[in-house]
């Protein structure tokens, strides 16, 4: 009975609704007559945006591609991680490609599809990353911006952030140090951008024909650069190094930057210094280029030792890390000392006429021979002839034939031997 006496009789809720009806038409007037337009807007807004926010627990993280005018890392890291999930996503179309110019077979990778769910796991937190992308329209050009979106529930966001993004930035490194093919950015001094391709120089350590000695020693030192990283932080140095490589034209100074970049694994970013003009271009330029990678400047003869002498001046060693410089010139002589002086460069290359063990070296490579009755000759007229690793392959290539070849390069160490000798007795008729 008690129970029966507290629920309200039809007509309480039929006054009880009628007046409650004509109370809100009554708020509505006023509302719509007293406050003007934008007040009510905004306080519809201010109701929504705190109704929405308190009943919605999702939390949204926005990685956009460029941080401080410089590749975003999380971004990068993004990028190269998310494709490992792709192979078990559930969309009805996926994104498939392959940049491997060595191996046209090989299978296909996944690529980033623009707006799709991507599902990851991260001890036990669900997180839902989508690729974004939105055309930004200005006077002069029209630039595509693209960011991800990272949505977790709204209690992990602490813990994404602490732990998840530099999980996924160390399982980049893996993934980057792992891939098959390298690029080489070369910048467009014209729209001031970095333009890339895939690097396709295939020499490496094994097929560069150089002394063993400086074989090893360039390698021991390109490892100890790679593993030092504590070390450079215990000494209070930026974690770079500085190559200079020297000597005439063709005697492998590029194909030694090509197996330095495969044995590292680094891609290069190529720099004529001519097109930079000042020092706030070159840090422009540089803070653009990704760590782990090559900066390569050849011919830093060629007018552009200030520039490099400026580069030098650790100017770009606090936003870098990981990274390699290399310099190359076929005139040591015409370099500013400044950029000699001890500490500038770290290792000095010779890369020198053919020796009788470069000419071997080489032999095998383009002949898959390791003896001919033609080597004896051949390596006795190399110590007196200055020949190049690039005229000698020449030779090797004219046929496949070894006797063939080897005869040919006989006869051309004898031809140029003859020049020599001419230009010498030239230069003491002149002098006499
Ligand atoms: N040490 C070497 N081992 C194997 N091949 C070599 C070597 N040196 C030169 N070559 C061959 O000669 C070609 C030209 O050499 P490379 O371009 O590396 O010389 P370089 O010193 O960089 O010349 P430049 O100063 O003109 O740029 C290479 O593509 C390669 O085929």
């Amino acid at each position: 009975m008690a129970t029966r006496s507290k629920i309200p009789s039809l007509s309480t809720i039929f006054s009880l609704y009628t007046s409650l009806s004509a109370f809100t038409i009554l708020f509505k007037t006023i509302l719509h007559e007293i406050l003007p337009l934008k007040i009510r807007t905004f306080i519809v807004s201010r109701f929504t945006n705190y109704f929405s926010s308190y009943f919605n627990s999702d939390f949204t993280f926005i990685v956009e591609e460029k941080c401080d005018y410089v590749t975003n890392q999380t971004f990068r890291a993004a990028e190269v991680y998310l494709p490992t999930l792709l192979a078990g996503i559930t969309t009805g179309s996926l994104l498939v490609g392959s940049s491997n110019l060595k191996d046209p077979i090989a299978k296909p990778k996944y690529g980033i599809p623009i707006n799709a769910k991507i599902i990851d796991e991260f001890e036990g937190i669900r997180l839902e990353w989508t690729l974004l992308s939105a055309k930004n329209e200005s006077l002069y050009q029209s630039k595509e911006k693209r960011y991800f979106h990272l949505t977790c529930k709204k209690e992990f966001r602490e813990k994404i952030m602490s732990d998840y993004f530099i999980y996924i930035a160390k399982l980049s490194v893996k993934i980057l140090a792992q891939r098959e093919s390298l690029k080489i950015h070369t910048y467009n001094s014209e729209f001031h951008v970095w333009e890339s391709t895939i690097f396709q120089h295939h020499t490496t350590f094994e097929t560069l024909a150089i002394e063993p000695e400086l074989k090893n020693t360039l390698i021991r030192d390109l490892d100890a650069f790679s593993n030092g990283k504590d070390f450079f932080k215990t000494v209070g140095r930026a974690w770079k190094r500085g190559y200079l490589l020297y000597g005439p034209p063709g005697t492998g100074k590029s194909s030694l930057v090509a197996a330095i970049a495969n044995h590292m694994c680094y891609s290069i970013y190529d720099l004529q210094l001519q097109s930079v003009q000042d020092d706030a271009m070159l840090r422009k330029i540089l803070t653009y280029t990704e760590n782990r990678s090559i900066l390569l400047i050849e011919d830093v003869d060629c007018g552009g030792a200030d520039a490099s002498c400026r580069e030098e001046n650790g100017l770009w060693s606090s936003c870098v890390e990981e990274r390699i410089i290399i310099f190359t010139t076929n005139h040591k002589e015409k370099l500013d000392p400044a950029l000699l002086r001890p500490g500038r460069m770290d290792v000095h290359v010779l890369m020198n006429y053919c020796t009788p063990y470069v000419f071997r070296k080489l032999a095998a490579l383009y002949l898959e021979i390791e003896e001919h009755n033609l080597f004896e000759t051949i390596e006795k007229m190399i110590v007196e002839v200055k020949a190049t690793p690039a005229e000698i392959t020449e030779q090797l290539m004219v046929s496949k034939n070894p006797d063939v070849s080897l005869k040919s390069l006989v006869e051309f160490l004898e031809s140029k031997k003859k020049m020599s000798k001419e230009s010498e007795e030239g230069a003491e008729i002149k002098e006499a």
